[in-house]
């Protein structure tokens, strides 16, 4: 079953997904660790093997000249139509509609003359921070079906962590949860919760590659301290951060559990655990992810007076 997926505002985020969906419809065979943790993990998606329920014709929009060049560079020869300021037509030749421009722009594109008519009867996903299924569904025709989904820029290379908000009832068994469910499974790992939780589904991981790549830089900073060779540091850090977090998604594993289980009494792992207790570590962190689920429920949304 062949479809049009057109990506509103092809920008990293669209990139992203399509470049994370057009490989994986070219190396279906090819099994990522993301979707062996789908299978295994119970709340999480786990994907039909066939590639049937992902988009057949990829339309990707955006507005100026550059960025239309950038992805007729980006994308392999002929896999994705790159329109320029043709968001209508894009929309009205596709069969489901990707929103990833920014927060504050959706309901000018939403409002386009002629856009209520190209979206009839069409499945509208967001992906957009703040943005509610409320507003995008005032927007929208009665007859858009509107989700709202939150991946993260590891899309790119199918190690993705997506929400999906809960599937309205009409949705549950029919044919736009299979197109939803796979388009993200197919590039990385996929839970559903409810749209309650977005905001701050956006700030851990949504947002959480910036905070991670912090973390990896800092710790390549202190191994260039002591050291060693800026790459070589930036692969140890990259690669430990890799390991220690697919250990963490392991069935029954624990973080403290991996934690505790690196920390030789007397040895220089506690040394380094309290110092980085000393610099309130934990707290900074877990502030960080509350302070940005607030600043993503402001996004969107009319600017306070
Ligand atoms: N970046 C991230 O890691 C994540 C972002 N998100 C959400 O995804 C959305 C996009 O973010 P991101 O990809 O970073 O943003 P970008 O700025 O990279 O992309 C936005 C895209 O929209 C296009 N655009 C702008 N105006 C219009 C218009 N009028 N019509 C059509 N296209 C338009 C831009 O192209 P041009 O300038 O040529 O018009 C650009 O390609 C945001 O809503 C964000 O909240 C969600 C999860 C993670
Ligand atoms: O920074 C932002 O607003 C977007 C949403 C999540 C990641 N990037």
């Amino acid at each position: 079953m062949g479809y049009t997926l057109c990506v509103l505002g092809c920008g990293t985020m669209g990139v992203a997904i399509t470049s994370g969906v057009l490989a994986s419809i070219h190396a279906p065979a090819l099994v990522l660790p993301a979707a062996k943790w789908n299978s295994h993990t119970p709340g999480t998606f786990t994907p039909d093997p066939s590639t049937s329920s992902l988009p057949s014709r990829f339309i990707a929009c955006v507005t100026r000249p550059e960025s239309a060049q950038k992805l007729d560079l980006t994308f392999p020869r002929g896999q994705v139509e790159v329109t320029l300021g043709q968001n209508v037509k894009s929309v009205e030749e596709a069969d489901v509609v990707l929103l990833c421009c920014k927060p504050q722009l959706a309901h000018s594109i939403l409002q386009e003359e002629g856009m209520k008519e190209a979206l009839e009867g069409k499945l509208l996903i967001s992906i957009l921070a703040g943005v509610t299924i409320a507003q995008l569904s005032d927007w929208v025709p009665s007859t858009t079906r509107v989700i709202r989904a939150m991946p993260n820029t590891p899309c790119r290379i199918r190690e993705g962590m997506t929400i999906v908000s809960t599937l309205p009832p009409s949705m549950t068994a029919d044919r736009d949860r299979t197109i939803l469910l796979q388009i993200f499974s197919s590039i990385g790992r996929v839970r559903i919760l409810d749209e309650k939780h977005f905001d701050a589904c956006t700030a851990l991981s949504g947002s959480g590659p910036a905070f991670a790549c912090i973390f990896l830089e800092a710790m390549a900073d202190g191994g260039v301290m002591m050291g060693l060779p800026r790459a070589e540091a930036l692969e140890l850090a990259a690669q430990t951060l890799q390991g220690a977090a697919r250990m963490a998604l392991q069935p029954g594993a624990h973080p403290a559990q991996i934690k505790d289980s690196v920390t030789t009494p007397g040895g220089c792992t506690i040394a380094g655990l309290l110092a980085l207790e000393d610099g309130r570590v934990r707290s900074t962190i877990a502030r960080a992810i509350q302070v940005a689920t607030e600043r993503a429920s402001e996004l969107g949304q009319p600017a306070k007076k």
